[in-house]
């Protein structure tokens, strides 16, 4: 078995690269029979359980691993572990971390295909997006690998040859608790600016995802970093609460529904901790009659169909200028039926399965009942069953584009969370802008022009965190990434992020004798 699991910290750094034994990884084949939790450095079972979970193979149905979600005695011991560590690790030099940090980047880079394999046997995507996942999170560690050398503070000259400075220092104990959809994305967008900045890192995947977090661990500890500084326990929402509530947990960081981001708020309040909430969306995508056609119907289907449509900042709403509305609809219909769906592990696959039964019967749901209220179905929509006989028990479905659309249609209003696309069409540019912000989401956005006043203008007015003009869901990680109104607040990514992890310490200094008032 190619994965590595259980092997001592000495022999992984002796380990030899095998790119062949990706190679003969094919869908069906994999299991994980080791630990998922990884505490002190190594993998290990938890020291008590609070249930069980099993985790599938999307593309089969398959179940890949069975594994004890972590009671509060393991969530403890890791924050114990943690502890330890952050007297280490913060006690280093930015350049010393930066190092480390390069390091880990390289061997993720050196161990893509790997990595990109099991995120697509977990979660399901098609491999050729799982590698340009794997090339976003070795950026993101790169990029504050660059900026963790270059923390300072300011030094502020005062009356009297006093002076102030402030430093800035690490929170401690940071908890990153994440979604199922960009498992190991999330993982390092979460722990590189943590850990840049001097913290320490127990991170709970989704308990449909507990995979590939794991091989993030042992990349960190292969690169340098105390044991203890980065750790990661299993579990669902009772884990979560331990870690959240923990007295000293320092910060958490979530990715994730907005009912649960409630949840967590309401526990930092309880204890006065910062939070990053990056939660849902339902993002409008306004495409303007002066576009570049073709650029337009690209984005539109990049802003609704990767990870199958599994993507909080997705632009499922579209906004169509009513000149252009039939000729868009005829070829977004067109290039989305060519979509290649099937085993996310062939190369040419595009789509891949949904993430698990539930969810694939929940979204077309959604689609039957959008045809109750009224919108057509132009594709998709239905349940795809490819004919390889090992694919029969996976959670696939054909990309769906809706249209006759209205604002007040639960396919409108709600994040589906699926391949489905809701075309609607516009006449001003005021109106679309009224209608575009008429949500309790503020992720993301997108505007598609060639009048690049109107494009800024545009911009300025809409109500998102995130806005794209002509493209959508790309992800430098130099840019910050986050959202406005329910769905969130804080960022990911970016030079910003690191006031997220860290705090500013002021330092003021007498040089002469002192006053007093008594
Ligand atoms: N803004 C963003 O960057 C993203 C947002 N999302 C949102 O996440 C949702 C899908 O992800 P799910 O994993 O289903 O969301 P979820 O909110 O059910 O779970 C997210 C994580 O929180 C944990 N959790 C659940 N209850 C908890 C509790 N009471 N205390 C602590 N932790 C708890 C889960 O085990 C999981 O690890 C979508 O609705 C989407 O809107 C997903 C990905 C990215
Ligand atoms: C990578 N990107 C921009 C497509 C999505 C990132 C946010 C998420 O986790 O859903």
């Amino acid at each position: 078995m190619f994965f590595r699991a259980g092997l001592s910290a000495k022999s992984q750094l002796l380990r030899v690269f095998q790119p062949a034994s990706v190679a003969t990884m094919s869908t069906g084949t994999f299991v994980v029979s080791q630990p998922l939790n990884y505490r002190g450095g190594s993998r290990v079972e938890p020291a008590d359980a609070s249930g069980t979970e099993k985790a599938f193979e999307p593309a089969t149905g398959r179940v890949i691993a069975t594994f004890t979600c972590s009671g509060e005695k393991e969530v403890n011991l890791a924050i114990q572990s943690a502890k330890s560590a952050f007297k280490i690790w913060s006690q280093k030099s930015g350049m010393e971390r930066c190092r480390i940090l390069l390091e880990a980047a390289r061997i993720i880079r050196e161990r893509r295909d790997e990595i990109a394999t099991v995120e697509t046997i977990n979660n399901g995507k098609s491999i050729f997006e799982a590698r340009m996942d794997i090339d976003t999170s070795w950026q993101c560690l790169e990029y504050y690998a660059g900026l963790a050398g270059s923390m300072a503070g300011e030094h502020i000259l005062l009356s009297g040859g006093s002076f102030g400075y402030t430093r800035r220092e690490p929170l401690g104990v940071c908890v990153g608790i994440g979604a199922w959809n960009y498992p190991f994305q999330i993982a390092c967008w979460k722990s590189a600016p943590a850990l840049a900045c001097g913290n320490a890192m127990i991170f709970k995947p989704s308990p449909f995802t507990p995979v590939s977090a794991l091989l993030l661990a042992e990349i960190y500890t292969e690169a340098g970093v105390p044991s203890g500084l980065f750790s990661v326990v299993q579990g669902g929402a009772a884990t979560g609460q331990f870690l959240c509530q923990h007295p000293d947990v320092a910060k958490v960081s979530f990715t994730g529904s907005v009912p649960t981001g409630t949840k967590i708020m309401e526990m930092a309040a309880k204890g006065i901790k910062p939070v990053t909430l990056e939660l849902g969306g339902k993002s409008p995508l306004i495409i303007f009659s002066d576009c570049v056609m073709e650029n337009a119907v690209k984005g539109a289907l990049m802003a609704n169909f990767l990870t199958q449509g599994e993507v909080c900042c997705n632009g499922t709403r579209v906004f169509v200028q009513k000149e252009i509305l039939d000729k868009f609809t005829e070829e977004v219909v067109k290039q989305t039926q060519k979509i290649k769906i099937g085993d996310p592990l062939l190369e040419d696959t595009r789509m891949g399965p949904l993430i698990n039964r539930p969810h694939l019967e929940r979204v077309l749901g959604f689609v039957k009942l959008a045809e109750e209220q009224g919108a057509k179905v132009l594709c998709g929509g239905d349940l795809y069953e490819p004919e390889d006989p090992k694919l029969k028990g996976g959670y696939y479905m054909r990309p769906c584009v809706l249209t006759n659309c209205r604002d007040d249609m639960t396919c409108v209003k709600e994040e589906i969370f699926g391949p489905v696309m809701s075309i609607l069409s516009f006449d001003t540019e005021a109106e679309v802008l009224q209608r575009a912000n008429d949500t309790t989401f503020g992720l993301a956005a997108g505007v598609f022009t060639r009048d690049i006043q109107r494009a800024h203008r545009v911009v300025a007015e809409l109500q998102a965190g995130m806005c794209f003009i002509n493209n959508y869901n790309v992800s430098p990680v130099e840019l910050p990434f986050g959202g406005y109104k329910k769905s969130g607040f804080g960022r990911e990514n970016g030079r910003v992020t690191i006031e997220y992890y860290s705090q500013l310490k002021t330092v003021c200094v007498q040089m002469g004798d002192m006053e007093s008032a008594f």
